[in-house]
């Protein structure tokens, strides 16, 4: 018999998960002879219903929520040897991951999108023992956005973030890391890395317009210097989709990396948009190691 899970975080997007959820219900059920409905109560639900879900062989899972919870979703099949075919809801406000699949940031006609779906593969990222879907970002930027207040999040979206990063680089801070990124070693001061899996990354839709969810690979953005008078060139190019070419960047597409920060530094990496380790990071991509349903 095929059974989906649809695994919901009621507290995402704008209340109206709940409604959501009985649309989507009704739409799997034409698809699947059997759909079972979880509502998240805290951190670390969706991974284990995933899991559980991945375990007991459901043919899909189904994620409605904001990026935290879908990579929750991921997490839980990642390590699984059967793992379910996986799609979702966006109802955040960044959802790279929707914006690189074609779903779209609108959930009523995102759960339209539903009725006509095909598979793809998705490359996994790995950081130390946790997964990505979306972003890893280390740095001044990040340190900032962590601080960004939720109301201004829902409100303004992914320019919350920009605003507040454009904030701190006017702190004119950086600090220096140590990169071995596939064998190749470089020291490098940045306010800013980025080790992203698809075209979008915070929201900005051309960041890496050449990276693509299932080329197996990571792909490294770093941010030289410290000075922001020198920054502000690169603004238009974040929307032209020319960012990762300027001389003031350090692109790689890669697939198995290392990166320190130098000094008795306690920095903190931004794993999908949450708090994440503390640097050193180990990275790596685990290619095509979904199977993701996406709109036709
Ligand atoms: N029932 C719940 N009530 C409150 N918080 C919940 C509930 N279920 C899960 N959570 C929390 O929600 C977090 C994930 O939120 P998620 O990132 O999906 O949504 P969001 O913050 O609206 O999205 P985004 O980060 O894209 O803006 C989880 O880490 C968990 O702590």
């Amino acid at each position: 018999m095929s059974q989906a899970l649809l695994i919901v975080n009621p507290s995402s997007g704008d209340e109206k998960a709940k409604e959501y959820a009985k649309k989507v219900e009704e739409i799997l059920g034409k698809q699947y002879e059997s759909v079972r409905v979880k509502y998240t109560e805290k951190a670390g639900d969706a991974t284990q219903f995933a899991r559980e879900a991945a375990r007991n062989r459901l043919e899909a899972i189904f994620v409605m929520g904001g990026d935290g919870t879908v990579n929750e979703g991921v997490s839980g099949i990642a390590e699984e040897a059967y793992r379910p075919d996986f799609s979702f809801i966006p109802l955040g406000t960044v959802n790279d991951l929707g914006r690189a699949l074609g779903i779209s940031m609108n959930p009523e006609e995102a759960i339209n999108q539903l009725h006509h779906l095909k598979k793809k593969k998705l490359d996994v990222g790995k950081v130390n023992d946790s997964y990505f879907i979306d972003v890893v970002a280390v740095g001044v930027i990040p340190e900032a956005v962590s601080n960004v207040d939720p109301a201004k999040k829902t409100r303004f979206g992914p320019l919350a973030y920009f605003l507040e990063g454009a904030k701190a680089v006017g702190e004119n801070k950086s600090y220096t890391f140590d990169f071995t990124i596939d064998g190749e070693r470089f020291i490098e001061k940045s306010m800013l890395i980025l080790i992203s899996l698809a075209n979008s990354v915070g929201g900005f839709e051309k960041l890496v317009p050449q990276a693509k969810v299932d080329d197996g690979k990571l792909h490294l953005t770093v941010v030289k210097g410290e000075k922001l008078a020198d920054k502000l060139k690169l603004l238009p190019k974040i929307f032209s989709g020319e960012i990762t070419k300027d001389e003031q960047i350090i692109y790689r597409a890669f697939e198995i990396g290392k990166i320190f920060v130098q000094g008795s530094i306690e920095l903190a990496a931004n794993v999908d948009g949450d708090e994440g380790d503390l640097l050193p990071l180990e990275l790596k991509v685990l290619p095509q190691h979904i199977t993701v349903l996406v709109p036709e």
